[in-house]
C-alpha cells in the first residue's frame, strides 16, 4: 500500500511504539485520528496505521475537505497506568510535532478529547480540544448526523422512502456514536435492536429501553438496516447479510474491496463507510479550521446526504458498487484538486 510517509518511534519516556502515518498531503495536511489501542505485535498496528490513513485519504476527498489522510497509533502491549498514558501521550505528541504540521490529530477509539489536551501541550497540531479549552469536543454527535444523512439516501434507494418509523435496525456498538443513532432512531419511531461486547454498554442500552442481540447473531438477524458502529473487518467475502441496508461509521468494515461487490451481488445496498462516516471530520475541521458556526458545519455534515445520493445515482446508472463510484469521486478530487465541495448550507434537520 502506497504511503507518503510512516513514522514509528519507541517512546524515549514510555518505551512504547507509536507511530504516524501520512497517506497523502496532495489536498491538504493530512488529518487522522489517534487509535490508542493493544496490538499483538507492532506490525499489526503498522497494518492498521496504514489502511486507515488510506481510509481517510478517501473520506477527505468524497467529502469535499481540503485536507489529506493520516491516522497515528499507540501500539500498547497491555493496559497502561494512567501516569503511563500521559507519558505514551507526551511521546506521542513529540512525534506529531517533528512532523512539523503535516499531520493534524484528532480523537479516534482508544482516545478522547481529555487526550487531546496532552497532546496539546507539546504539539500544537490537534483539533477536538474540549470545549472549555476552545474545542468542539467529542465528534460523535456530529458522526452520527453524518450516518443518518447517509442512511436517508440509501433507504430512498432501497425502500423507496426515508422514513424510518417501523422500520427494523440493528446497530452493532452501542458506544459514543451508536448511542446517537439509536436514541434518533428510536425518536422517528424504528425498531432498534443493539449488541455489543461491553457489559456497561449493554446495561446503558437495556436502561433506555433498547432491545439487544448478540454480537455473533448481528450479520444474519432479519433486520430493514445494520449499521456497523463498533469495530473493522467486520464483512468478509462469505458474511451473510441478512439486511438488506447497511450503512455505518465503524471504519474499514470490509476485509478488503471486493467484498462490496460480493455484497452487491447478494442485494445488499452497503454505503462506503469513508462517506457515511465523515461527519465527525468534516464538523470538527469546519469549525476549528475555517471558523464556521455550529448550524454551518452542522449543515456541511448533512450536504453528505447529496454526496450518498451522487454516489447510489451514479452506481445505479453504471451498473457499479457504490465502492467504485465513491473511489472515483476521490480519485477525480485527488487528481484535479476539484471535488465536490459542500453544497451551500440549508437549515440542519438534526442537532447534535
Ligand atoms: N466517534 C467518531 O466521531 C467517529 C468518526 C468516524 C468513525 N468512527 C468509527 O465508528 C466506530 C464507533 O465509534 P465510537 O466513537 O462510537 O466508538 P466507541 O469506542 O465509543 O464505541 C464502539 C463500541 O463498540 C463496541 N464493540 C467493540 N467490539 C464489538 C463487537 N464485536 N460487537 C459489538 N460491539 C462491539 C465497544 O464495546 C463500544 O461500546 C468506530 O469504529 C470508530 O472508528 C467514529
Amino acid at each position: 500500500m502506497s504511503v507518503q510517509e510512516l513514522v514509528v518511534r519507541r517512546g524515549r519516556r514510555s518505551g512504547v511504539t507509536t507511530m504516524v502515518a501520512v497517506h497523502s498531503s496532495t489536498l491538504g495536511p493530512a488529518v487522522g485520528g489517534c487509535r490508542f489501542k493493544v496490538y499483538p505485535r507492532v506490525h499489526d498496528a503498522i497494518d492498521d496505521v496504514l489502511r486507515l490513513s488510506a481510509a481517510m485519504t478517501r473520506k477527505c476527498a468524497v467529502a469535499g475537505l481540503d485536507f489529506g489522510g493520516g491516522k497515528s497509533v499507540v501500539a500498547l502491549d497491555g493496559v497502561p497506568s494512567p501516569e503511563q498514558r500521559r507519558e505514551i501521550l507526551l511521546d506521542h505528541a513529540d512525534l506529531i510535532a517533528s512532523l512539523d504540521g503535516a499531520y493534524l490529530v484528532g480523537p479516534d477509539v482508544g482516545t478522547g478529547p481529555a487526550d487531546m489536551l496532552v497532546l496539546r501541550e507539546r504539539t500544537p497540531h490537534v483539533f477536538c480540544l474540549p470545549e472549555e479549552h476552545g474545542g468542539t469536543g467529542s465528534s460523535s454527535g456530529p458522526t452520527a448526523v453524518g450516518v443518518l444523512a447517509a442512511l436517508r439516501a440509501g433507504a430512498r434507494a432501497v425502500f423507496g422512502d426515508d422514513g424510518m418509523k417501523g422500520r427494523k435496525v440493528v446497530i452493532s456498538g452501542y458506544g459514543s456514536v451508536g448511542a446517537h443513532l439509536a436514541a434518533n432512531l428510536v425518536e422517528q419511531g424504528a425498531e432498534v435492536v443493539v449488541s455489543d461486547v461491553d457489559e456497561r454498554r449493554l446495561a446503558a442500552a437495556r436502561e433506555q429501553g433498547l432491545a439487544l442481540v448478540q454480537p455473533e447473531k448481528v450479520p444474519g438477524i432479519e433486520a430493514d438496516v445494520l449499521i456497523p458502529a463498533a469495530v473493522g473487518g467486520v464483512f468478509g467475502p462469505g458474511t451473510e447479510v441478512a439486511a438488506p441496508l447497511v450503512v455505518g461509521p465503524a471504519n474499514n468494515q470490509l476485509t478488503d474491496d471486493t467484498v462490496a461487490e460480493a455484497l452487491a451481488a447478494r442485494g445488499v445496498l452497503w454505503i462506503p463507510d469513508f462517506v457515511a462516516s465523515a461527519g465527525g471530520v468534516v464538523y470538527t475541521l469546519g469549525r476549528e479550521k475555517e471558523s464556521l458556526t455550529h448550524a454551518e458545519a452542522l449543515n456541511r455534515v448533512e450536504a453528505l446526504e447529496k454526496t450518498t445520493q451522487g454516489i447510489l445515482d451514479a452506481a445505479s446508472a453504471n451498473g457499479t458498487t457504490p465502492l467504485a463510484e465513491a473511489d472515483a469521486l476521490a480519485e477525480a478530487r485527488l487528481t484535479s484538486g476539484a471535488g465536490p465541495r459542500t453544497p451551500s448550507p440549508r437549515e440542519p434537520r438534526t442537532v447534535a
